[in-house]
Parts: C-alpha cells; structure tokens; sequence
C-alpha cells in the first residue's frame, strides 16, 4: 500500500449501550460512540497532525486544527448534564415531544454533549453525486448503502458535519440524548443558550488519534454578552438555533 492512501479499516458495528437514559425511546437505538456504516469509514473523520501541502490547504489545517478538543473521558453515557423531558404544555411549540434540559447548572462555553447518529454523505456532496449518477435503476438508498440516501435530505436529526467533506451525521434512526435539543424559536425569547460546534475527540487509548465530530456547546459570553453570559441554569431546557434554512425547507415542503 502506497504512502497517503487510507488504510482499510474493519467495520464498526454501531457502540449501544445497555444503561438508557430516562425517557429514551424503545424504537431508537442508543449510541455511545458515533456509527459508521460501510461503505465510509472512520478514516474520513480522520485529522492529519502534520500540515498538509497544496494551495489554500495549510489554511483549512488551521482552521480544523484550532478546534477543540474533547477528551474522551467528558463524553461519559448516558451523559448526566442533561434529562431527555416529555413536553406537557400546551404553550411549548413542540408539546408532545421531548426536549433536552440541564440536569445541572451550565457555564458559558461549557461542552455538553457529542451529537451522534449514523454518518453518511451529504446528498449535494460530490460524492454522493457521482454515487448517484452512476445508477441506472436502484433507488438511491441501495446505490451506495449510507453513501447517498436521499432519505436523510428530510430527516429532521440530520447535522452537516463538515461542508467540505461533503458529511453529515443523521439521528433519526440512532443516537443520542443530543438528538433531543429543540431549536430556541417559540420557546425561549432571548434566542439560543447553546450551539452546535465542530471539534475533535481523542479516540483510543490516550494520547490516542484525532476525530472530527459535532459537539453542543453552552453559548460562550461573546457578542451578546446579557443572558447568553449567565450560561444555562440547571433545569432549563437547552435549544440551539437550527437556522433559518431547516424551518424555510418545512415551510416549502
Ligand atoms: C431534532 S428534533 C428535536 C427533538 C424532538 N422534539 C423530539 O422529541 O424528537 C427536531 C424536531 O423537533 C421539533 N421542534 C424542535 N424545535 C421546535 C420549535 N422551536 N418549534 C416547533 N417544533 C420544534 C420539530 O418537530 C422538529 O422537526
């Protein structure tokens, strides 16, 4: 095998655990670590320690190299920050679903959770186009296993991971209490007390390797300062913003 080609990696069947959380539902599976289908591989996820060579490629190694990282002891499951919590009033814009609230106080820019779910290829990646174009008859879920399954287009669990690596991670099916967080509109007025960021998480015994992931994130003080400063309070419900694309996709569709 030649330098720079991925190495093959044995497939990974997805981590579950027996201990739930409270309130997990039977029909989804619960992960503990993140769940890579064949054809991909945890190669993808993958980050180089040397900078790569190549116009514009040392800044993208900048970029992914100033994300934080997440130690693999903080991503503890079922993960005791937060409760998995029935909606029951009538006022919260998603009664009858669950939502995800603090089991604990919450600095600013404390990391609360990894979002897992099944990686897969995003349905505009080139890939996946590529995947796509190449079938004659199959649906598309059957070209290329997870590779591009149109299915996670309206999934409302799927994360883009990484734009430029053409990935997302969808929760619909498996995952975590992460896949419970609600988007902030109609339930909480000042805005978002959390966000979805891209990190790294050591995987392996330490110092182990580098992998990118999407983490939840308390708001860091920043611009806003007020409110968002104070962190979450414990009991709160914890809600990001899912951007005005995912309620423009549902007001269309
Ligand atoms: C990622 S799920 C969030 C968890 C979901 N409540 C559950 O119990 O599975 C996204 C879905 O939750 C609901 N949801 C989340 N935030 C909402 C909001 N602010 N207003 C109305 N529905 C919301 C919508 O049905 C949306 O498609």
């Amino acid at each position: 095998m030649s330098k720079g080609q991925p190495h093959p990696q044995p497939q990974r069947s997805p981590k579950t655990s027996n201990q739930l959380p409270k309130n997990w539902p039977r029909e989804i599976s619960y992960l503990t670590s993140i769940h890579i289908p064949q054809p991909l591989s945890s190669s993808l996820l993958h980050i180089q320690v040397n900078p790569p060579t190549g116009s514009n490629a040392g800044d993208r190694f900048d970029s992914i190299s100033s994300l934080p990282i997440i130690e693999s002891r903080a991503t503890v499951s079922p993960n005791p920050l937060v409760r998995i919590t029935p909606i029951t009033s009538a006022s919260h814009p998603a009664n009858g679903q669950y939502g995800l609230f603090a089991a604990r106080a919450l600095p600013p820019s404390t990391f609360i959770i990894l979002y897992l779910g099944t990686l897969h290829r995003s349905c505009n990646s080139p890939a996946a186009e590529e995947a796509n174009a190449s079938s004659s008859s199959a649906t598309s879920s059957s070209i290329t296993g997870s590779t591009a399954d149109s299915s996670y287009a309206t999934s409302d669990y799927d994360l883009s991971l990484d734009r430029d690596l053409g990935l997302a991670i969808d929760a619909s099916k498996c995952g975590n209490e992460a896949r419970f967080i609600n988007d902030y509109r109609g339930i909480r007025p000042a805005g978002p007390n959390a966000e979805f960021r891209d990190c790294l998480v050591q995987v392996g015994p330490a110092p182990g390797r580098l992998e990118r992931r999407i983490g939840v994130f308390v708001l860091s003080p920043g611009k806003a300062g007020g409110a968002r400063a104070k962190g979450i309070a414990k009991g709160e419900e914890i809600v990001v913003s899912y951007g005005k694309g995912f309620w423009n996709a549902r007001k269309d569709g």
